[in-house]
């Protein structure tokens, strides 16, 4: 089984990292990427073999597109070399199976996936969508490959991948996001650049931690913090107040239509 990458950029890297390590051996990975110091990385930190875009590669039994979705057309396009029938794996947000297929003249063995970037410390969540042609031989081993960075979970229409970039894909900005402000509140309560880092990330991490090892949901352990009368009341009241769950909930929607509107301007080809 030979599997090669088109782009060995953030996410190649992290999915050749927690394969590597679940199984897949060095010698059966390839990439192809166009940065000279990029390509000699991959082989320093993994030992996979890599190519120049313009050079010859091994044929592959799966071929995983990692490049930006500006990037994929004609990558795809120069993909199928020597009648191979390959799996093919896209990573790249907005761009539909569908699409793909088209740029193919009607190929349909492919798999549209949504990785995020916590699989860079193989912590991912990834969604994936097979087209129906897709056997269940390709079905298990997408899954195998995204298990390597994280957790998975299969949608039936290509459609629900809009609403997963809204919540998983892009989710870990959201994150951050709040990780910022409550660094940025530890600054406005007088603490030094460093103790508000570690006031903040440790409260989120071991939050987190919490969640995951607790048979409470999500909302009952914040009532749990919530003293009647007392502080935590105090400052979930003002989230309440200026609509934080709302604005949240509109937010991800604002995103799941963004990832519809690229998928539409992404799948005229007169754009690209
Ligand atoms: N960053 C994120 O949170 C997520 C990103 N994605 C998708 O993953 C894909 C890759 O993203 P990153 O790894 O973050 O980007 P990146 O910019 O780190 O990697 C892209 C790589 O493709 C290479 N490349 C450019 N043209 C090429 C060509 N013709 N042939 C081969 N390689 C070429 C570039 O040199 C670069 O190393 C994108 O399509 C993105 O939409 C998907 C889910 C989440
Ligand atoms: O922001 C984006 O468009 C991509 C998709 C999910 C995360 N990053």
């Amino acid at each position: 089984m030979k599997i090669t990458f088109i782009g060995g950029g953030n996410m190649a890297g992290a999915l050749i990292g927690g394969m590597t390590q679940q199984g897949f051996s060095a010698d059966q990975l390839h990439v192809v990427e166009p940065d000279a110091a990029r390509r000699d990385q991959l082989v320093e930190e993994f030992g996979v073999s890599v190519s120049a875009p313009d050079a010859p590669r091994p044929a592959s039994d799966v071929v995983i597109f990692a490049v930006k979705p500006q990037q994929l057309r004609p990558v795809v396009q120069a993909a199928l070399q020597n009648g191979d029938q390959p799996l093919l794996i896209s990573i790249a947000a907005g761009v539909r199976a569908e699409t793909i297929s088209r740029w193919l003249d009607g190929y349909r063995r492919i798999v549209r996936v949504m990785p995020n970037t916590p699989a860079l410390v193989r912590a991912g969540m990834s969604g994936l969508y097979a087209a129906p042609e897709v056997n269940a031989e390709d079905r298990a081993l997408s899954e195998r490959i995204f298990t390597s960075i994280g957790k998975t979970v299969w949608l039936d229409e290509e459609s629900q991948i809009d609403g997963l970039t809204a919540i998983s894909g892009s989710g870990p900005a959201y994150v951050f996001y709040f990780m910022e402000a409550l660094q940025a509140a530890a600054r406005a309560q007088g603490f030094s650049p460093d103790v508000a880092h570690l006031l903040a990330y440790q409260t989120v991490a071991g939050s987190v931690k919490l969640a995951l090892e607790s048979d409470d949901d999500a909302a009952t352990l914040r009532v749990k913090v919530t003293s009647k009368g007392g502080t935590t009341e105090r400052a979930i009241n003002a989230f309440e107040n200026s609509q934080m769950r709302a604005t949240i909930i509109a937010a991800a929607a604002a995103a799941a239509a963004r990832s519809r509107e690229l998928g539409e301007e992404l799948g005229r080809d007169a754009d690209l």
